[in-house]
């Protein structure tokens, strides 16, 4: 196909406007012989060398010979004949081409339009336009040499007439070099950013349009260079692009709506500059890495986070710095909204971001190492029992493959039933969809390491020593750790028991097997696991793949969370004869460390426990009986009753003896004994004046409480204006304070305010009586009261000379003896008032007086109250 160019070419004028339109091929000797071509004859298609070479003609135009163009000698390929020896062939290549007319006057570029899409790349024709020395000839017959075939995507070919896509410009190649720079930083892009800015500096040249460019060099948003908009130089292209643009970022505010965020001023390494407007980011929500200061609408907010954070004095830093430095590094925790009465939400932390550790200062167990032996240690004479060959059956399973979203080796393993770990031996899925492997899984776990691979912490708790927390989850039957230590015989465990561990509190001893105990003093982390009554973990045996027991301690039935202490069912079998307390704080709590009882075991233990609450109620029940019983015969003794006195005390019964003579003596001496030895007309001998006041006695022992009846209240404020004037009676001189301390009176009761003295003092009935009425309530207290009233202002007016009447029986005046009848009368309405007030019957045993005799039951103090019940 190729043919080597053997043809010179010559361009004739044109009547056209064509510089193309005639082109004179002059063919060489050579060719005219062989491969000549009719001058009537045109190639057929571009290819043919002797046509489409006429074009380099046209793109060397020769100054000697406008407008016929011609090669010159020189230029052709050696080993060419001289156009001399070739002859002159013309073509038209307008027609032969059927090429568009260029009406550019730059031949050059016009080349493109022969093959309707350019052939040669710009880059190529850049190489022409600065490397003159190149044959475009060449080119064009190197093109034509490639397999290629145009595109049937390519964008359609301008209308005729059109405007030609024009070269790519100075300009467009330094945007193309700014957009690579926008995504490349480092040393190549500022090198490529220089480059892009030398060379628009070349073509500043005072024109306006380009030092606008220079300067966007210089200004772009945080200096991305691939930001700008070289294209949109023309104003009115601008405009048709805007509105798309503007469209674009209103759907993008009201995306992030309703906090519009304000434009902020940025720096660059240029300089502080205004933001771009076309991206505007939202600042706020709940996200990591926003800003602390949520709420930046808030005045001077900003202004706070500048003066807290050290180093950001005013203007060093811009806000945007300043805000990048407080942004968030975790979620913000939700506060809020949880924990408030109206919303009663549960709140759980979710366990990926409540990582729980250890803090520095937190107690950590002493003989204890972050370290810990994860290996059984077999000691003493252990190993002849674990070395031992044992003749444990071999297990195979025969699990199927599970379905899918199942797991294989489930609760239907013939290993997982016999507490065997599947193994590559005895696996029938040979791992596979294996779920019954915890110890390979957990070995594999710590292997791969990472913050999750133990997930369990020591911590110290508030009552029962150190604990184990979960770090992380685990899904119920999940395997959590082994529990290791020392491996012992039963006999060495109960040896270190007493000898070693007998003052301890903590025990770490683990029954294992064939009557093997793990010590884990010296062990895993499992042996700081708490007990409970409720547990959320158990501890299981397992053979494991290396054919030895292993105790390990899974996740329960519910799983464990993240922050939650593991505790297991210790089960304990008592060593010592001393139970140790529980303080799980389970609601199922046994109260004690102790061993969970079979059902045989907890029905025995239930109905000991049934009895023993029957013994403790009947004993509470008598003991509330003697309190009630006991309450109701002091009632009964009165309020004078002192208690049990010890008769075979010498000191009492001298006590008692003392007191006896002293009421009689007292009794001789009373208002009544002299009334009525008055009466008999015996001689009463005056009682000295001095004796007649008892300053020990004070007005307060006769006083009641106060009632919350405001009738009563009255009554006994009336009966107390009495009281103080019948108490000035004396007392009997002999009277002394008992010195036995079994004497010693007991604290008074309300409502029991007279005291055995009071009464020997007094020596009258009637006052008796009256101050133990007035104790108790009257139907007809109105009536009463109005009596009483009367009464005390009878005796009242008596008051004026108060001796008087405890002297009415030794005087004969006439004053006196009309004293002595008002108060004759006054206690006498008294007493009448009290039998009214007892049901409107006069007491059984008054006397003719009017004067009630008070029963002998009545009598505040007796001999019998001083026995006591031996
Ligand atoms: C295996 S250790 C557990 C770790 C232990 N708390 C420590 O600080 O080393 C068992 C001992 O912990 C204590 N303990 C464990 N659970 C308990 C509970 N629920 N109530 C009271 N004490 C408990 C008992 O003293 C028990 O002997």
């Amino acid at each position: 196909m190729a043919r080597p160019l053997s043809a010179d070419m010559t361009r004739e004028p044109s009547v056209d406007s064509s510089v193309l339109s005639t082109i004179h091929v002059h063919a060489s000797e050579e060719d005219s012989s062989s491969d000549r071509v009719p001058a009537s004859t045109p190639p057929t298609s571009l290819g043919d060398s002797s046509s489409v070479g006429s074009v380099k003609g046209a793109t060397a135009p020769s100054h000697q010979d406008p407008p016929t163009m011609a090669i010159a000698e020189e230029d052709a390929p050696a080993g060419r004949r001289s156009r001399r020896s070739r002859a002159s062939v013309n073509y038209n290549l307008t027609e032969l081409s059927n090429a568009q007319v260029v009406e550019s006057a730059n031949a050059s570029r016009n080349v493109s339009g022969l093959t309707g899409r350019t052939l040669v790349s710009a880059a190529d024709d850049d190489d022409q336009e600065h490397s003159p020395g190149t044959s475009f000839g060449d080119k064009v017959e190197k093109a034509m040499q490639m397999d290629w075939e145009i595109p049937e995507d390519l964008p359609p070919r301008p209308a005729s007439g059109a405007t030609l896509q024009r070269k790519t410009s100075v300009r467009d190649r330094v945007k193309k070099a700014a957009g690579k720079v926008g995504s490349v930083l480092g040393k190549r892009s500022r090198e490529m950013m220089e480059a892009g800015k030398r060379k628009v500096g070349e073509l500043k040249g005072g024109n306006d349009r380009h030092s606008k460019y220079l300067k966007e060099l210089d200004t772009g948003v945080k200096g991305v260079l691939d930001e700008m908009d070289f294209d949109l130089d023309d104003e009115e292209e601008k405009e048709k692009v805007r509105p798309a643009k503007k469209a674009k970022k209103e759907k993008a505010q009201a995306a992030v709506k309703p906090v519009a965020p304000p434009l902020v001023k940025t720096s660059s390494a240029f300089g502080n500059v205004t933001a771009k407007k076309g991206k505007r980011w939202q600042r706020e929500g709940l996200y990591v890495g926003q800003s602390i200061d949520t709420d930046g609408t808030q005045p001077g907010s900003k202004k706070k986070l500048q003066k807290k954070r050290p180093g950001s004095s005013g203007s060093a830093g811009t806000l945007d710095s300043q805000a990048s430095r407080a942004k968030r590094t975790m979620m913000p925790m939700p506060m809020f909204g949880y924990l408030g009465e109206e919303k009663q939400v549960d709140f759980k932390i979710p366990y990926d971001i409540f990582a729980p550790t250890f803090k520095k200062g937190d107690a950590k167990p002493k003989d204890w190492t972050d370290k810990p032996n994860r290996q059984n240690r077999i000691v003493g004479d252990a190993r002849e029992i674990w070395f031992k060959k044992g003749s444990l059956a071999q297990s195979l399973c025969i699990c199927q493959p599970p379905a899918e979203g199942e797991q294989g080796c489930d609760y239907d393993c013939l290993n997982r039933a016999m507490h065997y770990e599947c193994n590559e031996n005895n696996c029938n899925l040979n791992g596979v969809g294996c779920s019954n492997r915890p110890f390979a899984q957990l070995n594999a776990r710590i292997k791969k390491g990472g913050p999750y691979d133990i997930g369990v912490e020591v911590v110290k708790t508030t009552n029962r020593g150190f604990g184990v927390r979960a770090c992380r989850t685990f899904a119920p039957g999940e395997i959590i750790m082994e529990y290791t230590g020392e491996i012992i015989t039963e006999y060495e465990c109960e040896r270190r028991m007493t000898e070693i561990y007998s003052k301890s509190d903590n025990y770490y001893l683990m029954q294992f097997d064939r009557g093997l105990v793990i010590d884990g003093t010296k062990g895993s982390m499992g042996r700081f696991v708490n007990h409970s009554c409720a547990p959320n973990c158990e501890v299981r045996m397992m053979r494991g793949a290396d054919d030895r027991p292993h105790m390990g301690i899974f996740a329960g039935d519910d799983g464990v969370v993240t922050g939650e202490e593991l505790t297991y069912d210790y089960n304990f079998d008592n060593f010592g004869s001393s139970q140790q307390t529980c303080h799980c704080g389970a609601s199922s709590c046994r109260g004690f460390l102790s061993k969970r009882l079979n059902a045989v075991e907890q029905k025995l233990r239930d109905k000991e426990e049934k009895e023993r609450q029957r013994k403790a109620a009947e004993e509470a029940m008598r003991n509330a009986e003697a309190a009630v019983q006991a309450k109701k015969e002091k009632d009964e003794r009165g309020p004078g009753w002192r208690g049990w006195l010890d008769l075979t005390d010498r000191q009492v019964r001298e006590q008692l003896k003392k007191e006896k003579q002293e009421k009689e003596e007292a009794a001789k001496n009373s208002d009544r004994a002299r009334r009525m030895a008055a009466r008999r007309g015996e001689y009463v001998p005056p009682l000295p004046k001095k004796e007649e006041q008892t300053p020990e006695k004070p007005a307060t022992e006769f006083k009641k409480p106060a009632r919350n009846s405001s009738r009563r209240h009255t009554s006994t404020s009336t009966i107390n204006t009495q009281k103080s004037t019948i108490r000035k009676v004396p007392t009997s001189p002999g009277q002394a304070a008992p010195e036995h301390p079994s004497m010693t009176p007991k604290p008074k009761r309300p409502g029991h305010n007279r005291t055995n003295s009071a009464v020997s003092a007094t020596g009258s009935r009637f006052r008796e009586e009256i101050n133990s009425h007035r104790a108790r309530p009257t139907s007809s207290g109105s009536a009463t009261a109005a009596l009483l009233q009367q009464a005390s202002f009878a005796v009242s007016d008596n008051e004026d000379d108060e001796n008087d009447n405890v002297t009415l029986a030794a005087t004969s005046s006439k004053t006196d003896q009309s004293k002595k009848r008002k108060l004759g009368n006054a206690l006498k309405n008294v007493a009448g008032a009290v039998g009214i007030g007892r049901g409107g019957k006069r007491p059984e045993s008054s006397s003719s007086s009017g004067v009630k005799k008070a029963t002998p039951g009545k009598l505040r103090q007796s001999t019998l109250s001083f026995a006591r019940s031996m």
